[in-house]
């Protein structure tokens, strides 16, 4: 894997980050009204080959290769939901390609999508030596995504109206106002394991807000909490919310039945 070099902090303007895997949200809805016109046997046999697919992402985690999530998504926004973190560009668009080929893909309906990279900010710093070498770290640059209940999705910026423009901050302003969001965020511990996913350049957003939880009705305590924090209250813009189930190949069969 190819390692990035460690940035320094310029205290004036964009804060340093640390960037690990690369990261794409697939989002796909099921053209329903077909999947029910194919007899049964051949979409067992659909379902089968998409178990073989999930199974060979599941082999590149198990090496450490990188990771992925599949969940069902609520409401009609879409169905399900793959994300998937790779080491660059051209590894997420191999996992395109291999979903592309599956008999299923061609029932689906692309509904939206978000690439991005799993980002660490450095407003505190990163401690002594090499960041990227630090196993704290680096578990969470690239991480095993977890297989918890649910997944609740979403994009956002940081405000840039006249007035509440985070970018004309103070990094000693942005600190603070950051340290205030961590602490909201700490206090979540063994709630919601959150992933960011720095955006800006590669989507329409600048970050991708993955979150997930054992109990769905975290992820409404945490969001309505940190709308009164300042950094989400003054400076937060936010696209739509996906929220969903885990879906393991498992329980494929249950959910294309129709
Ligand atoms: C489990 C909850 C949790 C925790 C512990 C947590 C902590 C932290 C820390 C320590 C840091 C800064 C350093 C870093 O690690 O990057 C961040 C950074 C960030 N966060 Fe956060 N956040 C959480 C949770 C959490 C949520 C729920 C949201 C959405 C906000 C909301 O209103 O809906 C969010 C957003 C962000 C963003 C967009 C950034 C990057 C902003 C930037 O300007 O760079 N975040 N976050």
């Amino acid at each position: 894997m190819s390692e990035r070099p460690v940035p320094t902090t310029d205290t004036q303007h964009a804060a340093a980050t640390l960037d690990g895997w690369y990261s794409l949200h697939d989002f796909r809805k099921i053209d329903w009204a077909r999947l029910k016109l194919v007899d049964a046997e051949k979409r067992q046999h659909m379902i089968d080959e998409f178990t073989t697919f999930l199974a060979s992402l599941e082999e590149i985690e198990a090496k450490g290769e990188g990771s992925h999530a599949f969940y069902s998504i609520l409401g009609q926004k879409a169905d399900l939901v793959l994300m998937v973190l790779r080491p660059t560009f051209n590894e997420l668009e191999d996992v395109e390609r291999a979903f592309r080929k599956t008999a299923l893909y061609d029932y689906m309906i692309p509904s939206y999508s978000y690439v991005s990279v799993i980002e660490l900010g450095m407003y505190r710093g990163s401690g002594d030596g090499d960041p990227y070498q630090n196993p704290h770290i680096r578990s969470r640059l690239y991480p095993t995504l977890p297989k918890a209940a649910h997944i609740c999705f979403y994009p956002m910026s940081k405000a840039r109206r006249d007035g509440d423009n985070w970018y004309m901050l103070s990094m000693d302003e942005r600190k603070d106002l950051m340290y205030r969001h961590s602490m909201i965020g700490r206090s979540y511990a063994g709630k919601i394991q959150q992933f960011i996913g720095g955006s800006t350049g590669f989507d329409a957003w600048e970050w991708g807000v993955t979150l997930f939880a054992e109990d769905s009705l975290q992820f409404k305590k945490i969001v309505y909490e940190m709308r009164f924090d300042e950094v989400s209250a003054k400076y937060g813009e936010f696209g739509d919310f996906y929220v969903g189930n885990i879906l393991p190949k498992e329980n494929l069969s249950t959910f294309f039945s129709v």
